[in-house]
């Protein structure tokens, strides 16, 4: 629903007007210079052109190529003639909305979320399943080549088989691609006199309400509408934005994907959840798996659902769940990957690429509750996890004893500034694993591994463009890329995950 992955925008099939969200993003297509100009463009804005679609771009648009001229359009699969109107210039490249498909790739698919136009937390249901693991694999792989400089096995003109070139492998994909998020965030609201609940409508606040959405858990989904249906029965007032009225502002449930259990947090604006007692039992009664119930009280703070303060209702203040054989403790809190299969294959591949004997120094730099520590815990002799969120580094101390693992000790702070301390106090590391956000790793976090000089440095991330900036970086300073390993975390959306194994080049 609307707040999956954290991401807005909303995918235009249609020859209705959309404006284009996120503007500004760090794309990774390359030379998307931001700065308009004034030099005459073969389009114009308002024209309709015929454009042949030759890729897909970071968002899931179809990447477009009109009188020469390069083209972002939502909704335009590779392979297809389009007809798309154009909506933003800017010095290499325009936006389109797309009027009409001329020629349809053989890709194309009837999205099945009947909201899928509305939502826009999905953006690539119109594409089949098989087609996107392998776009996702072009994007890393072209990534690497464009921004990275490295030469990809089997790729392009030069793309050499030969020795040094990078090995992309196909994405992992999962047999069953929908109904995998372990959490959902609802927003509630009212509408003529109702409540309701179900995403915010594309580029506005505008709740719509829906009951379903494909890629939640089964779980997840379920429990949001018993949650509405007796918010409704006790006449809990929704929260109005726009009169700051109200109490119930959002529903977020968090499920165990190994164990079933499940918690439901009730988000509200102010402190008051009227009748919070009997909503919570009546929650515990109606929800099977239901292990917590809690009350968290939003700070408005923009981009975030949860404020700080969380008051268990019912139950525990917290769910259990499993990646592989380690427990994880679940908070409201929290930061836990959303696709519990697709996690453990994600970090099977990290495991792969630090190959470990039981003999290792681990560094896990950006750990969050220490989830990739924990796994690679068992098979090393040390695992040292640094992460920024304190309230995170507890969880993973929790976590560590949860599972009777003595060997991970974890800090707080910025993985720039504990690593050089860490290798001043003499610690060495024979991998250096990295989980950075979008953004990537800090320039000084990068010369920090270079100057540590691990035999293998392995790197999760979610953004190929700046993995293969960081990739470029690590590769000058001595490190060879051998292997990257896409892990399709989030089906039927653009996002794309991958594993990279280095490993350094004593000269
Ligand atoms: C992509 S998450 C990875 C979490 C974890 N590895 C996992 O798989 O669940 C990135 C983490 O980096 C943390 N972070 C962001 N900037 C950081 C910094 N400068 N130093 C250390 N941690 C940071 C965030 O709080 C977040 O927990």
């Amino acid at each position: 629903m609307a707040q999956r992955n954290g991401r807005g925008g909303r995918t235009q099939r249609s020859g209705t007007a959309a404006g284009r969200p996120g503007g500004g993003r760090g794309g990774a297509q390359g030379g998307r210079g931001e700065s308009p100009s004034s030099a005459p463009k073969p389009v114009a804005i308002g024209e309709t052109v015929t454009a042949e679609v030759i890729g897909i771009g970071h968002e899931g648009e179809g990447v477009g190529r009109a009188n020469g001229f390069t083209l972002f359009i939502r909704g335009a699969l590779p392979g297809e003639r389009v007809r798309a109107r154009v909506t933003g210039l800017k010095k290499q490249f325009g936006y389109a909305e797309l009027v009409e498909v001329l020629e349809a790739s053989a890709d194309r698919l009837v999205p099945p979320c009947p909201v899928y136009d509305e939502c826009g937390g999905c953006q690539l249901q119109h594409l089949g399943y098989e087609a996107q693991l392998a776009a996702k694999r072009r994007i890393v792989a072209d990534s690497l080549q464009r921004i990275g400089k490295l030469r990809v096995a089997g790729e392009g003109a030069d793309s050499a088989a030969g020795e040094g070139a990078v090995i992309v492998r196909p994405t992992i994909g999962m047999k069953d691609p929908w109904r995998y998020r372990n959490k959902i965030q609802v927003p509630i609201g009212e509408r003529e006199g109702g409540l309701v609940g179900g995403f915010y409508a594309a580029g506005s606040r505008r709740i719509v309400d829906a009951d379903r959405c494909l890629i939640a858990s089964e779980e997840a989904d379920d429990a949001v509408r018993v949650v509405k249906a007796i918010a409704r029965e006790l006449g809990v007032p929704a929260y109005d934005a726009d009169t700051g009225l109200g109490a119930l502002r959002h529903v977020v449930v968090k499920t165990g994907y190994r164990t079933g259990e499940t918690m439901v947090v009730l988000v509200t604006a102010g402190p008051e959840l009227p009748q919070a007692e009997r909503f919570a039992a009546k929650i515990a009664e109606a929800i099977p798996g239901v292990e917590s119930v809690c009350h968290n009280v939003s700070d408005g703070s923009p981009g975030a659902v949860m404020g700080p303060e969380t008051k268990v209702l019912w139950g525990r203040d917290r769910i259990y769940d499993a990646i592989g054989d380690v427990r994880f403790a679940i908070s409201a809190h929290s930061f836990y990957q959303v696709n519990p299969v697709q996690t453990e294959a994600l970090y099977g591949a990290a495991l792969e690429y630090a190959g470990l004997t039981g003999e290792e120094t681990v560094i896990d730099a950006y750990c969050g509750v220490g989830t990739i520590s924990l796994f690679l815990a068992r098979r090393a002799k040390r695992v040292y996890g640094v992460e920024l969120v304190p309230e995170a580094v507890r969880d993973a101390q929790r976590n560590a004893e949860l599972n009777g693992i003595d060997n991970a000790v974890f800090e707080a702070g910025r993985a720039e500034e504990v690593l050089p301390a860490w290798q001043e106090r003499g610690i060495r590391a024979d991998v250096i694993v990295v989980d950075p956000p979008r953004k990537g790793c800090d320039a000084a976090l990068l010369d920090t591994i270079v100057a540590m000089r691990p035999a293998r440095v392995v790197y999760v991330s979610c953004n190929p463009s700046t993995l293969a900036r960081d990739l470029r970086v690590l590769e000058d300073g001595g490190f060879r890329t051998v292997e990257a390993q896409p892990v399709d975390m989030f089906p039927w959306t653009a996002h794309v995950e991958c594993v990279i194994g280095m490993q350094r080049i004593d000269t």
